[in-house]
């Protein structure tokens, strides 16, 4: 993907009392009386406001919620009003609505550095959608347009792409310049030796970027509920943990392909299994050859965690991308946990560690350790696309630096 002019570029004499729209992604989670029980994307998305703010821009901020139908209350981003507030450090204002007369009176009103928080986008199917005439819309707000929306840029949406057509100039924010850095950068042209961590449910959601990694690394580590579906495919037996029947074959070529680009793939030697998918299941450690009938692996075993620790001491450059184990039960946290914390440490000591994002962030923040990491995806499903080599439609339409 070619270079993207940030906002960096900018200067006060392009910002001052310029209106700016900024699509940034605040989907955060919400309990059921609407607090914020993350508020990492929000944090992400400051810095670029901020610099808008101090060089005397309007900023119109934009972002989705959920997957609403329609209007829905629950999907609103009131209760985001507060703590934009407290991190701005200005009284932050939010129109009822993304677009209409109501927002644009709340608009002529911002004064140099103020900030408009624009209702979900997604109230409006429009949005999803990608029409042309919405879109044009939300670029009337504006004078230009700033995207720093990375967890939401492999959406083909009207405020994440269709806008880029009718407001120029189109600039990254700084979040999507940091994630583009890391995820493209750093991968792209890691120090060596170079490994991924590859965990979650399933092999048939990570193929794609098991595919595009094994071009690449110099040692492929997996982990999660994948790796049954590898020894399987071997002829071992997996009692009844996750297999993915139809992907016996694929998980055997994968493993012939990292032989034959000379990437040492690692897979557990040992697995904690549980008689029960549940957080009070009985479980025991056993080798990987061994699962009996009726029990299902649901995490790495201690002799794995020190095996891949062993093997990542010599890197320089790790890319995880989801669990060991059910990390969500704490009886099968440890091999995840144990990630997370090697990782912590080969940060202290320079090598660059990259989460890209989904659930390997929620166990990294779990253990307070995501201030350890050299990056932390804000992105699930953008950064898999990404790593995948797929192009990213919110990052092709902004204007090339
Ligand atoms: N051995 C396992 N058996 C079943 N599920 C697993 C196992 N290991 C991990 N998981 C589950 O995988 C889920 C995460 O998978 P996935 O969505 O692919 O990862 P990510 O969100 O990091 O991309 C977690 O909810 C975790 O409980
Ligand atoms: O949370 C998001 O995606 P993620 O869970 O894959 O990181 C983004 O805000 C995108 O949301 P969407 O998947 O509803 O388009």
């Amino acid at each position: 993907m070619a270079t993207k002019r940030s906002v960096g570029d900018l200067k006060e004499a392009d910002l001052k009392g310029k209106k700016v729209f900024v699509r940034v992604d605040l989907n955060v989670p919400l309990d059921d009386n609407l607090n914020i029980t993350d508020d990492t994307r929000i944090r992400a998305a400051i810095p670029t406001i901020k610099y808008l703010m101090g060089h005397g821009a309007k900023v119109i901020l934009s972002s989705h919620l959920g997957r609403p139908k329609g209007v829905t209350p629950k999907y609103s981003l009131k209760p985001l009003v507060q703590r934009l507030t407290e991190l701005l450090g200005v009284t932050v204002k939010m129109a009822n609505d993304c677009i209409g007369e109501e927002v644009e009176k709340m608009l002529a009103e911002i004064p140099e550095g103020g900030v408009l928080l624009l209702e979900n986008v997604r109230f409006h199917k429009e949005e999803e959608k990608n029409e042309p005439e919405f879109a044009k819309k939300l670029a009337s707000l504006a004078d230009l347009y700033v995207n720093d929306a990375f967890g939401t840029a492999h959406r083909a949406h009207a405020s994440t792409e269709g806008v880029a057509k009718y407001l120029k100039p189109s600039v990254a924010g700084f979040l999507m310049q940091k994630e583009l850095d890391y995820l493209v950068g750093a991968v792209s042209n890691p120090k060596r030796p170079f490994a991924a961590i590859v965990g979650g449910s399933k092999v048939s959601s990570k193929i794609g970027v098991i595919e595009s990694l094994l071009e690449n690394v110099n040692m492929l580590l997996l982990g999660g509920g994948m790796i049954f579906t590898f020894y399987k495919a071997q002829g071992l037996s997996v009692g009844s943990s996750l297999v993915e029947e139809d992907k016996l074959d694929l998980a055997t070529s994968l493993l012939e392909k990292a032989k034959s680009k000379g990437v040492s793939l690692i897979l557990p030697s040992d697995v904690v299994i549980a008689d029960k998918f549940a957080a009070d299941a009985n479980s025991k450690i056993v080798p990987a050859s061994c699962i009996p009938d009726g029990w299902m692996g649901l995490d790495i075993g201690p002799d794995s965690i020190k095996a891949f620790g062993e093997a990542l001491d010599a890197t320089k450059t790790v890319i995880w991308n989801g669990p060991m184990g059910v990390f969500e039960f704490d009886k099968f946290a440890a091999g995840t946990e144990a990630i997370a914390k090697k990782l912590a440490d080969l940060s202290g000591k320079g090598v660059t560690t990259i989460i890209g994002g989904g659930d390997s962030v929620a166990a990294v923040e779990k253990v307070g350790l995501a201030d350890k990491m050299s990056h932390i995806s804000t992105g699930g499903g953008a950064s898999l696309e990404l790593l995948e080599g797929k192009p990213l439609p919110g990052v092709l339409a902004l204007d090339d630096a």
